[in-house]
């Protein structure tokens, strides 16, 4: 299997901070990853990592075979915990910036996803609840054809019954060649479309595992794991 991501003795430290220590990671194509973990363990750091946006302290990260650095950014898609578009902008001129910005970007899908997730290509961005901006944030980071997407918390702010909507969004519009990674805290309505989880712990990997092992070998469901290994 294509490994995507390699991180070697990644240490990340914000000052005398410790963010993340001595991670080794491989993460291959074709897998939807869980990364879980209580807050402040690492999650988001790591994601910024993988995404070139924040240096290491120390250690190597790849994408791809290739050390972070233009080429990776290219064919990484992540979708950071914040809007990364304008208020002003109407959900089209977000399909067109993104187009204009992103050599990857598929409008077709965009479009296909549009549809999916009900969005109007003519309602102004201001105008959109948490959730339906949600949806547009996702439809514009899973549009790209890129290897690696990074969505950090994708459902935080969507109703339980879109939640549904949004996972199967990203069932649907995700290709085998890439690796998902996804951030969440909430495990019980997303781990049906995990293969894989990596628990972080105080900046470390404490456990990684697939998802069906978990079920079958400990007979729990993820969110049952979780809450016994970060019990406090
Ligand atoms: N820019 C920063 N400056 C200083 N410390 C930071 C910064 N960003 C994160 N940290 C610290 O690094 C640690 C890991 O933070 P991170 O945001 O990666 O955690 P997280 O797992 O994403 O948390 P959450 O689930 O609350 O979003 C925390 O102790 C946090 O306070």
């Amino acid at each position: 299997m294509k490994k995507i991501v390699e991180l070697q003795a990644v240490t990340k430290n914000y000052g005398s901070r410790k963010a993340l220590h001595n991670i080794n990671l491989n993460l291959e194509a074709g897998k939807i990853i869980g990364l879980l973990g209580s807050n402040g363990s690492g999650k988001s750091t790591l994601m910024k990592l993988a995404a070139g946006l924040i240096q290491p302290t120390s250690g190597t990260i790849r994408i791809c075979g290739e050390p972070i650095g233009i080429g990776t950014k290219a064919v990484t898609s992540f979708m950071p915990d914040q809007p990364v578009t304008e208020s002003w902008m109407r959900v089209k001129d977000a399909l067109r910036f993104f187009s204009d910005f992103y050599k990857d970007f598929d409008q077709e899908k965009a479009g296909s996803m549009l549809d999916f997730l009900k969005l109007d290509r003519n309602d102004r961005i201001s105008s959109l609840s948490k959730g339906m901006n949600e949806r547009l944030q996702l439809t514009l980071a899973m549009s790209r054809q890129a290897k690696l997407y990074l969505l950090d918390e994708p459902i935080g702010g969507v109703d339980p019954v879109a939640r549904g909507k949004i996972l199967d969004a990203i069932v649907k519009f995700y290709n085998e060649d890439s690796c998902v990674l996804i951030s969440t805290h909430l495990i019980t309505d997303i781990e049906r479309i995990f293969d894989e989880v990596l628990f972080i712990q105080n900046g470390e990997v404490s456990l990684r595992q697939d998802v069906e092992s978990i079920r079958s070998k400990h007979g729990k469901s993820v969110d049952e794991l979780f809450r016994e290994v970060f019990s406090e």
